[in-house]
C-alpha cells in the first residue's frame, strides 16, 4: 500500500521521441478526445511522456496526467505555492502582458492578490450589474438594427459577446471605453487581437519543437523572444505596444480622477492600483510597469474567457430548443414579478432565482470549459493521493502516487467534468437539469464555484469568477427576453480546437480560414 512512483503509473505508448505527448495534445482535433480515450483506458491518472522528458529538473521523462478529483484538490487547492506553474507558461503571460499578477508567483503573488481582492468582493461587484445591463442591451439593439425587418439573421455570435465583454471589463475595471461594439472590428484593440489565438493550421512538428525549448531555456534569455521577427511575436508586441499606450493615457486621467474622488472609487480596480502605486510599504507598493501589466492581464483574461463560454452557451441554447423555451419562459416570468414591484430593471436576487439560467451556465463551465490545461511543476518532492485508485504497470491498486521535486502534472479539467462518478452516467451530455440532482456537488470538494475546475482552485484560481458569472447572468437575460437562438440551416460542425496551449475555440470545419467563429441564427422573440 506504500505510495507508488510515477513509473509505476499505466499509460499510452509515447507517438514521438522528441515531442511526447504534448504535440498530439496541441494538435488533436477536438480538445478532449485524446483525455477522454485515456480515462476510458486507464481510469482517471495516467502517466504521458513529456517533451524532451518534460523539465530539465524533472527525475522522469513522465509527466503525471490526472483528472482525479482528490488530485486535483490536492496540487491545486491544498498545497499552496508547491505546485508552480511551468517556465514557458510564465513566460509566455510575461511577453503578452508584463509583470502582472499571472506572472507572479509566492510572496510577490500574494502582493498582488492583496492590493486586488477588494475590487473582487461580492458586494463590491454587485454595482457592476447596471453597466453589464446597459452593454447586453446595447449589444441586442444593435442586432434588432441588423436584423432590419428580416425574419432572422445569422451572426457571428463570438465576435459579438467578445466585443461586448470587452467593452465591459474596460469600463467596470478601468472606467474605458474601448468601443469594442461600436466600432467592432474597427476598434483598435479588437483589431489587435481579432484571431490572436485561432491558428487554421495545426502545429507543425518544428513549432512545437520550439515550443518544448522554452521550457530548458534560462527566463532572462526566454524575455528576448518577443524581439523574434516572426509574426506571432509581432503581433503581440503590437498588442502589448497598443496597451501600454492605453495604459498610460488610462493611468494618466484615473489619477487625476481618483485625486478629487478617492472616497467614492475606492474600491474600484484602478483606485486600487493607484493607491498601490503611492504605497512607501514594499508588501503593498505595485511599480508603474506592474500597474500596466495588471490591466492587461485583466483585460487578457477577462474579456475571451467570458465571452468564448458565453459563445458554447448560446451554441448549447441553439441546440436545445426545448431547454431555451424553459429559460426564458423563467425570465418573463420573472420579469413580470419585477415589473409588478414597481422596479424596471433586474437586481442580483432577481439574478439569482433564475434557476435554470444558472443551471445552464454551470452546465456550460462544465461540459466546455474554456481553460483546459494548466500545467503545474511540484517544488518539493510529495505524496498525490487519489480518490479513484489505478491499477498499476505491475497489477497493484495504487491509491497514493510519490512524485519528486521538478515532476511535471498535466490536469485535465476536460476529463475531471466528465467523471461518471462525479456527474452521473449521462456526464458526456449537455444537461444543465443534471445541477437539480441532490447528489451534484456532494463530491470531493474542488474549485472556487460549483466543484468545476473551470475557474482553477486555490491560491492562484481566477479572481474574477463572480465577476463574470453575473456578467453572464446578466448578457443571457438581455439576449433571451428578446432572440430566439437556433442552428444555421446549412449543417455546420463546430469544432473546439486547441488554442494558446492551455484553451480551446469554436471553428467551423471545412472553414477554419473564418478563424474563431460561431455562427448562430436569431429572430426576435414573438411577443
Ligand atoms: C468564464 C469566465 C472565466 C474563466 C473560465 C476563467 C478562468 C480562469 C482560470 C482557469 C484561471 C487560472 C489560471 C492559472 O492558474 O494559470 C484564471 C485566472 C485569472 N482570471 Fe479568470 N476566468 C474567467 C473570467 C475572468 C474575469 C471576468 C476576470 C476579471 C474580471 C478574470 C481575471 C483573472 C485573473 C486576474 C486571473 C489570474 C489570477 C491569479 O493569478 O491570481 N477572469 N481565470
Amino acid at each position: 500500500l506504500r505510495p507508488k512512483p510515477i513509473q509505476r503509473v499505466r499509460g499510452p505508448p509515447s507517438p514521438s521521441f522528441l515531442l511526447g505527448h504534448e504535440h498530439a495534445i496541441s494538435s488533436q482535433n477536438e480538445v478532449g478526445d485524446l483525455e477522454f480515450e485515456w480515462l476510458r483506458t486507464y481510469g482517471p491518472t495516467w502517466r504521458i511522456r513529456g517533451e524532451f522528458g518534460a523539465s530539465p529538473a524533472t527525475p522522469s521523462i513522465h509527466v503525471l496526467m490526472t483528472a482525479d478529483p482528490k488530485a486535483l484538490q490536492h496540487i491545486y487547492h491544498k498545497s499552496g505555492y508547491n505546485y508552480t506553474k511551468r517556465r514557458s507558461v510564465i513566460v509566455m503571460a510575461e511577453i503578452m502582458a508584463g509583470p502582472g499578477i499571472a506572472v507572479a508567483l509566492g510572496k510577490d503573488h500574494q502582493r498582488h492578490r492583496k492590493i486586488m481582492n477588494p475590487a473582487f468582493s461580492a458586494a463590491h461587484l454587485r454595482t457592476f450589474l447596471p453597466l453589464f445591463q446597459r452593454i447586453g442591451a446595447k449589444m441586442v439593439e444593435q442586432w434588432k438594427t441588423d436584423l432590419s425587418g428580416a425574419e432572422r439573421m445569422i451572426i457571428l455570435v463570438n465576435k459579438w459577446l467578445s466585443c461586448a465583454t470587452m467593452d465591459i471589463i474596460g469600463e467596470a475595471a478601468f472606467d474605458y471605453q474601448y468601443g469594442a461594439l461600436d466600432k467592432g472590428a474597427g476598434s483598435p484593440i479588437m483589431k489587435a487581437y481579432d484571431n490572436l489565438f485561432s491558428d487554421p493550421n495545426k502545429p507543425s512538428a518544428t513549432v512545437a519543437l520550439f515550443r518544448a525549448m522554452w521550457n530548458y531555456i534560462p527566463i532572462p534569455v526566454l524575455r528576448l523572444f518577443r524581439l523574434i521577427p516572426a509574426e506571432p511575436f509581432m503581433r503581440l508586441r503590437n498588442l502589448r505596444g497598443l496597451f501600454t499606450e492605453y495604459g498610460k493615457q488610462i493611468l494618466r486621467e484615473q489619477r487625476a480622477d481618483t485625486d478629487m474622488e478617492k472616497e467614492s472609487k475606492s474600491k474600484d480596480v484602478m483606485s486600487l492600483l493607484i493607491k498601490a502605486n503611492s504605497s512607501a510599504d514594499p508588501q503593498t507598493h505595485l511599480s508603474e510597469a506592474e500597474i500596466i501589466a495588471e490591466m492587461f492581464s485583466l483585460t487578457l483574461a477577462g474579456h475571451e474567457t467570458t465571452g468564448s463560454t458565453l459563445t458554447f452557451l448560446t451554441y448549447e441554447l441553439a441546440k436545445h430548443p426545448d431547454y431555451q423555451a424553459r429559460m426564458r419562459k423563467e425570465i418573463q416570468d420573472r420579469r413580470a414579478f419585477v415589473m409588478s414591484r414597481g422596479d424596471t430593471s433586474f437586481n442580483t436576487e432577481d439574478l439569482d432565482s433564475l434557476t435554470l439560467t444558472m443551471n445552464a451556465i454551470k452546465e456550460t463551465l462544465r461540459f466546455h470549459p474554456i481553460v483546459t490545461y494548466l500545467p503545474r511543476v511540484a517544488t518539493k518532492d510529495d505524496v498525490i493521493p487519489l480518490a479513484y485508485p489505478i491499477i498499476s504497470t505491475t497489477g497493484e491498486i495504487i491509491s497514493e502516487i510519490s512524485v519528486r521535486a521538478g515532476q511535471v502534472i498535466f490536469p485535465s479539467f476536460m476529463a475531471y467534468q466528465r467523471l461518471k462518478d462525479v456527474w452521473g452516467e449521462d456526464a458526456d451530455v449537455w444537461n444543465p437539469d443534471r445541477w437539480l440532482r441532490p447528489e451534484i456537488g456532494k463530491q470531493t470538494k474542488l474549485g472556487v464555484f460549483a466543484n468545476l475546475m473551470s475557474f482553477s482552485a486555490g491560491v492562484q484560481a481566477c479572481i474574477g469568477w463572480k465577476f463574470s458569472l453575473i456578467e453572464m447572468q446578466a448578457l443571457l437575460t438581455e439576449i433571451l427576453e428578446n432572440f430566439e437562438l437556433s442552428l444555421p440551416e446549412e449543417k455546420l460542425t463546430i469544432r473546439r480546437v486547441p488554442a494558446a496551449g492551455f484553451g480551446m475555440i469554436p471553428m467551423v470545419e471545412g472553414r477554419e480560414d473564418l478563424g474563431t467563429a460561431m455562427p448562430l441564427q436569431v429572430s426576435l422573440v414573438q411577443q
